[in-house]
């Protein structure tokens, strides 16, 4: 047996960044840039108005408040996306909305509030300090500057600086694509009743969840009868597009185990006992002209979600060039379990909160490698030493968090709620 770090090094030693491709930045959110992305203008680009007001000089208010209010004329308004040329004239005033252009000489607002808000000549209550609520061009971002690096992901924030800097293509990691194939004669479709002996294929629906969960393409491109023909087929023909390949089923010891079977001695593939509960018969390699990763998980539901987070993710992280860990945080046990000698295991527990406001865990259901309720009531995997023997009630354990930390805070607070209603009317 290989431990889950040796198998995970080999897998991302082999696996490269994806290529570069120029999108048009509305379709390059959730991808990594690969380019230094700088200013060609100022940002903002003119000076502008903070405020719907009027636009003054400071100098001309100075000693005006509510007592001793001055009367001044407005020579108009200045819209927002006012383009032609305004100038102030000494002794007046213009209307000015959010975001328009300050005339040339005003150096301030006054904002409506401190006015009496009128059209044609208004009346001021306060002087303004000079510079008050004018956005100054270039006081975000100056041309030249660079506005966001190489490698970062680009979310809504920098999507805004760089449209708002006129950049509407910028160079990316191409997005990662990759077909989940599930295997087994006992397999179902969703949408199709299982007969005598069959179940429904579970693996397909859940990785794809999984997949677009962590932010990457996948469609489930089919369930594959344990035909070795048929499954090299199926992996040949979508070695010409995929990015990753993931299979299910298939690799452990079984007479009718043919993904191993099929795919043993091609391209880089290894097949591998790693010392670890649930997951441990693992498959990996580069196959084909394009050496495309392939992942051949077991077909257990909770082993293949397990092997997805821990070996699959990273993977694809490395792919995309995103950064990505997983979170991890400490947790007081409130139930014990024991656990199995010589392989690291990934135990399911719930979260809950102890009376110190600390995490604490218990198992979400048993440890069989089939049990998908309890896996869904799962909120992480608590990761035990390989040399463990037991947990017990008390220790603190490491949790690999399989849903968002909001969605469990969110539920942990209205369990809090809801228990202290029930206290208050008890
Ligand atoms: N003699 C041994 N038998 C087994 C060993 C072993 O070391 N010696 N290892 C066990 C462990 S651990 C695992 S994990 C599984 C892995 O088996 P395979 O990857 O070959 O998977 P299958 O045999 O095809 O299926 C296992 C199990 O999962 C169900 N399954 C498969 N695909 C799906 C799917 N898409 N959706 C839902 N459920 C699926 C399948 O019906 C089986 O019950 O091997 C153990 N055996
Ligand atoms: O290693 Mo298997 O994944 O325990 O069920």
């Amino acid at each position: 047996m290989i431990t889950v770090e040796e198998h995970l090094a080999r897998i991302l030693d082999q696996v490269e960044p994806g290529e570069e491709v120029a999108l048009p930045l509305d379709e390059a959110g959730g991808l990594v840039l690969a380019q230094d992305v700088t200013c060609g203008v100022d940002l903002p680009r003119f000076d502008n108005s903070a405020m719907d007001g009027y636009a003054v000089v400071a100098a001309e208010l100075e000693g005006v408040d509510p007592e001793h209010p001055k009367l001044l004329p407005v020579q108009g308004d200045i819209a927002a996306g006012a383009g032609e040329p305004h100038t102030h004239t000494p002794g007046s005033v213009w209307r000015i909305m959010t975001g328009a252009p300050v005339p040339e000489g005003a150096d301030s607002i006054v904002p409506l509030e401190d006015t009496d808000e009128r059209p044609h000549e208004v009346l001021i209550k306060v002087a303004p300090r000079e510079g008050a609520h004018v956005r100054r061009a270039g006081e975000d971002a100056r041309v030249g500057d660079l506005l966001v690096r190489a490698g970062t992901t680009i979310g809504p924030a920098e999507v805004a600086v760089i449209a708002s800097a006129g950049i509407s293509t910028v160079r990316v990691l191409a997005p990662v694509r990759v077909v989940v194939l599930s295997t087994g004669d006992e397999l179902v479709p969703l949408g199709s009743t299982p007969g005598p002996g069959q179940i429904q294929d579970s693996n397909g629906p859940m990785l794809v969840s999984a997949v677009r969960r962590a932010g990457y393409y996948a469609s489930h491109l089919g369930h594959l009868v344990d035909d070795e023909k048929s499954i090299k087929a199926e992996i040949t023909h979508h070695l010409d597009h995929a990015d990753v390949i993931i299979t299910t089923g298939g690799v452990s010891k079984g007479a009718y185990d043919a993904v191993k079977a099929v795919l043993t001695g091609e391209g880089s593939m290894e097949f591998s006992e790693v010392a670890m509960q649930p997951g441990k018969p693992q498959g990996f390699g580069l196959l084909g002209k394009r050496k495309v990763p392939v992942f051949t998980l077991p077909g257990n539901p909770v082993s293949a979600l397990i092997s997805f987070e821990v070996f699959i993710r990273p993977a694809l992280a490395k792919i995309s060039g995103r950064l990505d860990q997983p979170v991890v945080l400490p947790a007081l046990v409130v139930e014990g379990w024991r656990t199995p000698e010589g392989r690291r295991q990934y135990a399911r527990v719930r979260l809950s909160r102890d009376l110190t406001g600390e995490y604490a865990c218990e198992p979400a259901g048993g440890p069989g490698s089939h049990l998908v309720a309890g896996l869904a009531a799962a909120d992480g995997l608590a990761i035990i030493d390989a040399d463990a023997e037991e947990v017990q009630a008390g220790e603190e354990v490491q949790v690999h968090l399989l849903r968002p930390l909001p969605e469990i805070e969110a539920r942990l607070a209205a369990q809090e709620e809801s228990d202290a209603e029930d206290e208050d009317q008890g």
